[in-house]
């Protein structure tokens, strides 16, 4: 027999389904009920034996959550100079990007406690991606696929020598990483110990997440993935533990011209004042400048052979965050992601295979 439930009933059972971990208050409010109605539709759902029991959470207390891109990323480097309006002998190599993702990844590799959330489309690139990340050792049980989208595709045309002429993203798919999204699955990202965030989420999504970090305390840090995407951060970035980006990131999130160390300092200090707690500023191939509090100062980069820069900025990042983790002082941190990020770019995946886990060991940073 098929039971005939009321529209409050199916509505009900349909958020739980979406996130066993909801809680009444937070179904009074999305349904716009009070708290002790939403109570009473429960207990009758669970005597007639739909609802069987209320999931319990328990700290994830070692798990860094990044949420954001995973990409189907393709890089075409030429042979010679590109010349604009012809076409251009290129080779092409594939492999899985995505800020988030590649911070995951090298995450992954340092052997921390990782989850990945992002959205794939449910074709053949977003099940390759996520069984990938499965065997990497990443939780992707935060992670979806929906169908009638596509897996995000992001593609880059390289020089000879390993600089990017210009890309290509094609990743609407993220603008389902909106508001409602980051409500429904918060009591998940809550239990994190550290939440990583790049900016593919919506202009809402990011709100929504710099608000609940912000309310419940939780560490955030902000990696923005390029300087259109920065500008969807709210201009108020009170709860934001971390921010990293490059200068044309810095410029689009502080509205400061960018030209030199000077005007660069001034932007690191603007997003202080927007409430950033600790700014660094990658510079490419001249390292990065770091500020927190009272203290403050500049890395040189390392010297290294260049074949893809692609990734570079994501494995600094999760160096730094790493380096956090392990309780280790920014400047300290900053170390861990220039050598993760050396390694990144002599090689032409997004994130290098050789990243080695005791890199973070205590002791080692005057060595790296
Ligand atoms: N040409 C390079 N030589 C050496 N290191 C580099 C080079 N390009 C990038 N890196 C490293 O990668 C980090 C991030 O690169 P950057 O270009 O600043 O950011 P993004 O990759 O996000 O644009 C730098 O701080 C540096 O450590
Ligand atoms: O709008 C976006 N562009 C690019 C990326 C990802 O950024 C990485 C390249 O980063 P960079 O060139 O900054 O190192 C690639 O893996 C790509 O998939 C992304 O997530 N979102």
């Amino acid at each position: 027999m098929t039971r005939q439930w009321g529209e409050k009933e199916k509505r009900i059972l349909e958020k739980i389904r979406d996130n066993p971990f909801i809680t009444q208050q937070e179904l009074a409010k999305d349904l716009g009920l009070s708290r002790s109605a939403v109570a009473g539709y429960i207990s009758q759902l669970t005597r007639q034996g739909e609802i069987l029991g209320r999931a319990y959470l328990l700290p994830e207390r070692e798990r860094i959550i990044c949420i954001g891109g995973a990409n189907l990323d393709r890089k075409a480097k030429t042979s010679a100079p590109v010349e604009w309006g012809t076409s251009n002998p290129v080779e092409v190599r594939q492999t899985f990007g995505g800020v988030a993702r590649n911070i995951a990844e090298n995450l992954a590799q340092l052997e921390m406690d990782v989850a990945l959330m992002t959205i794939v489309g449910q074709d053949r690139e977003g099940e390759a991606l996520l069984t990938e990340c499965r065997r990497q050792g990443m939780d992707v049980s935060l992670s979806t696929a929906l169908a009638d989208y596509r897996t995000g595709s992001y593609t880059a045309v390289l020089d000879p020598a390993g600089e990017m002429v210009l890309a290509l993203a094609d990743m609407g798919i993220y603008d389902q990483m909106d508001k409602a999204f980051i409500h429904r699955y918060w009591s998940r990202i809550r239990t994190s110990y550290m939440v990583v965030t790049d900016t593919n989420l919506s202009k809402e999504g990011l709100k929504a997440l710099l608000q609940r970090c912000r309310k419940d305390g939780l560490f955030l840090c902000v990696v923005p993935v390029s300087a259109p995407k920065a500008r969807r951060l709210p201009p108020d970035l009170e709860g934001v533990s971390l921010w990293i980006g490059n200068g044309e990131e810095l410029e689009a999130v502080s509205g400061i011209s960018v030209q030199d160390r000077d005007s660069g300092e001034s932007a690191c200090r603007r997003l202080r004042e927007k409430g950033v707690d600790r700014v660094v500023w990658t510079r490419g191939a001249h390292g990065v400048y770091w500020v927190e509090e009272e203290k403050k100062g500049w890395l040189k980069g390392t010297r290294t052979s260049v074949v893809d820069v692609t990734g570079a900025g994501d494995a600094f990042a999760a160096g730094v965050v790493a380096g956090l983790k392990k309780g280790r002082s920014l400047e300290s941190a900053c170390r861990v992601g220039l050598k993760l990020a050396a390694r990144t770019v002599q090689t032409e995946a997004s994130v290098s295979e050789e990243i080695i886990p005791n890199w973070l060991e205590e002791g080692r940073e005057e060595k790296l």
